[in-house]
C-alpha cells in the first residue's frame, strides 16, 4: 500500500533488575519511556514475566470463550459504559469483544466467568488471572516509572490507590475472500494507560506524529505494546500523546487479543502543578474519569476530532 516503513516502534525489555526503583538500570529504562511515549505515544515491552505457558495458556482461554454461543456472550454487561460486550456491528464485523471489569483479581475474572459459564470454569479464570495480573503488575512499573522521570513521584501511591483494571478480550475472525480486512476503525484509546498483547496474528497499527500509519511486527510472546490513553495525555499537559490507532488484519487466521485499560476510578484527573508553567499552561481542567467516559460513550461524541479536548481542555 505503499508505505514506507520509516518508523518502527522502540522495544523496552523490563527485567527483575530495571524494574527495581532507584537503580541505575531504572533510570535508564525511565528516560526510555518517558521519550518513547512523549515520541510513539506506545511502545513495545519485552516482559520477560509474560512466560510461554502464560501466553498459550490465555488464548486457549480466549479460543474457548469466544465458542460460546453469542446469546450468552451478550450476557456480559456493566452499568459502567463501555464496559460490556461489542459485537454483531455491520461496521466492524469481523470484530467481537468482552469487557471484564476487575480484571487483575480472582473476584473481578470470577464474576466474569460466572455469566459465561453458570457453574464458574476455574481453568479459564487461573489461565486468565495468571495473565491480567502481571499486565497490571507492568501499567504500575511504566507509571511509576512516567511519574518519578517528570520529578511527580509523590503523587505516584494515591493515583495507582484509585486505578481499576477493565480488561478486554477480542477475536477479530478471519475476513472472507475479498472482504474488507479491517478489524477495528481508528481511534485513541479513553484510559489513562493500556497494555495490548495478542496472539500470533498482527494487526496493530499506530499513526505516527508525522500522520503516517505503520504496522506493530515481530512481537513474541513475552511483548506486550504499552499504551497512551487520552487520559494520561491529559495528565501529563499535553507532553504524552494518546496515538491514534487501528486494526487491519494480517494473514488469514483469527487474531485474539486483550487489552487492558486502567481507569483512575476513585479520584479526579489533574495534571500536577508542576507540569504547569509558563511555557506549558494548563491545558486540561480535573475530570472524572469514567463521567469522561460516559460523554465518549453517547452517540454524537463518538466520531470527535478530540474527545478528551472537547470534554476538559481549557
Ligand atoms: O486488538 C488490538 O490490538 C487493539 C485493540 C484496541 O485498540 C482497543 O481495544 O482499544
Ligand atoms: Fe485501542
Amino acid at each position: 500500500m505503499g508505505s514506507l516503513t520509516l518508523h518502527k516502534l522502540p522495544v523496552i525489555a523490563f527485567t527483575e533488575e530495571n524494574s527495581k526503583p532507584g537503580t541505575e538500570t531504572w533510570s535508564k529504562t525511565c528516560r526510555q519511556v518517558i521519550s518513547a511515549l512523549q515520541e510513539y505515544g506506545c511502545f513495545v515491552a519485552a516482559y520477560d514475566q509474560i512466560t510461554q505457558r502464560i501466553h498459550t495458556g490465555v488464548f486457549e482461554a480466549l479460543e474457548e470463550l469466544f465458542d460460546i454461543p453469542t446469546e450468552r456472550k451478550v450476557q456480559n454487561k456493566s452499568a459502567k459504559p463501555l464496559y460490556g460486550y461489542v459485537g454483531q456491528i455491520p461496521l466492524i464485523p469481523l470484530y467481537e469483544s468482552m469487557g471484564i471489569d476487575n480484571a487483575n483479581t480472582l473476584e473481578g475474572i470470577q464474576s466474569f466467568a460466572k455469566v459465561m459459564w453458570p457453574n464458574g470454569n476455574d481453568g479459564f479464570s487461573e489461565k486468565l488471572l495468571l495473565y491480567t495480573k502481571l499486565a497490571a503488575e507492568l501499567e504500575k512499573i511504566v507509571v511509576q516509572m512516567v511519574f518519578e522521570g517528570y520529578g511527580v513521584g509523590q503523587y505516584y501511591e494515591s493515583h495507582i490507590s484509585s486505578a481499576n483494571y477493565l480488561c478486554r478480550v477480542m477475536q477479530y475472525r478471519q475476513p472472507k475472500m475479498q472482504e474488507n480486512r479491517m478489524g477495528f476503525v481508528s481511534h485513541t484509546d479513553k484510559s489513562f494507560m493500556s497494555t495490548i498483547h495478542q496472539n500470533q496474528v498482527d494487526g496493530l497499527e499506530i499513526k505516527a506524529k508525522d500522520g503516517e500509519w505503520f504496522g506493530v511486527h515481530d512481537l513474541s510472546p513475552s511483548s506486550l505494546v504499552v499504551m497512551a490513553g487520552d487520559a494520561i495525555m491529559a495528565w501529563s499537559n499535553n507532553r504524552i500523546r494518546s496515538p491514534p490507532h487501528r486494526v487491519t488484519m494480517q494473514g488469514n487466521e483469527a487474531r485474539y487479543s486483550l487489552a487492558q485499560f486502567s481507569f483512575i476510578e476513585k479520584s479526579m484527573v489533574q495534571t500536577p502543578q508542576e507540569l504547569i508553567n509558563d511555557d506549558n499552561p494548563q491545558q486540561y481542567k480535573p475530570f472524572d474519569h469514567l463521567k469522561f467516559l460516559e460523554f465518549y460513550s453517547k452517540e454524537e461524541n463518538r466520531r470527535l476530532e478530540s474527545a478528551i479536548r472537547t470534554y476538559c481542555g481549557v
